[in-house]
């Protein structure tokens, strides 16, 4: 078992020279005009957790949708598994899933964006899409590589694992996967398909509103863009998401979270060695 400070050398931090592009560059895919809110959410994550830049891509549809919609996050349409490599040239990281849309252009994507040199977060529909050929999914991962499935998610993957528990299953799925599993729940599971296993313990029941997942992907991708280790991406974003919600609790939405981090960050840097 790992402990928080194991993961806090490896927070990303500014220094004197830095600059945007060089903090790290995330990009976050859209779904459709209607199905627009899940990357905005992610997106505001990825940005409020440290990357330089964030970017959305998005079907042509969605994109006078989410333009009065975002103010710092940018915005690139796409219209093709090519347009969207295209449009995540230089990215660092991309967060693909979150209201995706459970179709084979989501499958097209995820397989495609695997190829780029960026580092994939694959959340909801992006996994969702893969039930049916797991290995399509699992053969263009590699290690840097995030899935995040809640249980409803982790089962349709890898229906045989859940019963031998939650920690070995994790740790099996990212052996067969290839790549880092964040298994979600009151507590959730961290494993690396090196074999490292940690557990998340202090969330709290008022992360179970509609879109928190969301924030969580955008989180991992931000941290990730920022080249922090993908395992220790997880386990910080999973830690710092819980304890964004310190002090809301009832009432708590999800657009809430990505405007708690600074609070969480500046704690983090504070004590920073
Ligand atoms: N603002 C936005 O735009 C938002 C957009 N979103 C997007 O909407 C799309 C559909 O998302 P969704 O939430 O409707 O369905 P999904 O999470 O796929 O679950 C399907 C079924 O799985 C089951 N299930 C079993 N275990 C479970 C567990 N631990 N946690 C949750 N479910 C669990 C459960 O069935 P039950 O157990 O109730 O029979 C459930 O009905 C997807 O693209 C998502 O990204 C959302 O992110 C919200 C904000
Ligand atoms: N009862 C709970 N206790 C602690 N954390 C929870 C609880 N329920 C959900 N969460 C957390 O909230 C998030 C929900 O993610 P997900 O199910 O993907 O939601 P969505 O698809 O709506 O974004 C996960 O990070 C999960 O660990």
């Amino acid at each position: 078992m790992t402990t928080l400070a194991d993961w806090r050398t490896g927070l990303p931090w500014p220094e004197r020279e830095t600059h945007k592009h060089a903090r790290g560059r995330l990009g976050v895919v859209s779904g459709k005009a209607t199905q627009t809110g899940a990357a905005r959410l992610a997106a505001r994550a990825g940005l409020r957790i440290g990357a330089g830049l964030v970017r959305i891509l998005c079907p042509p549809d969605a994109a006078l949708v989410i333009a009065p919609a975002i103010e710092a996050v940018m915005l690139t349409p796409f219209s093709s598994p090519e347009g969207l490599v295209e449009g995540c040239e230089g990215m660092d990281a991309v967060v693909i899933g979150p209201a995706a849309g459970l179709t084979e252009a989501t499958q097209a994507n995820v397989r495609a964006l695997a190829m780029t040199g960026a580092a994939l977060v694959v959340d909801a529909d992006g996994l969702m899409v893969f039930e049916d050929w797991t290995e399509g999914l699992f053969e263009a991962l590699d290690r840097d590589d995030v899935l995040t499935p809640h249980e409803g998610e982790f089962e349709r993957l890898f229906p045989d694992l859940l019963g031998a528990g939650r920690e070995t299953a994790a740790a099996e799925a990212a052996a067969r996967a290839g790549a880092v599993v964040v298994l979600k729940g009151p507590e959730t599971v961290i494993a690396a398909p090196d074999g490292r296993v940690a557990v998340n313990d202090n969330g709290t029941p008022w992360l179970a509103t509609a879109g928190s997942g969301d924030v969580l992907a955008g989180m991992i991708g931000g941290l990730v863009a920022q080249r922090m280790d993908s395992f220790d991406a997880a386990r910080a974003a999973a830690w710092m998401h819980a304890e964004a919600t310190r002090g809301i609790g009832p009432g708590l939405i999800a657009e809430d979270l990505p405007d708690r981090l600074p609070a969480v960050l500046a704690a983090l840097h504070a004590t920073s060695g």
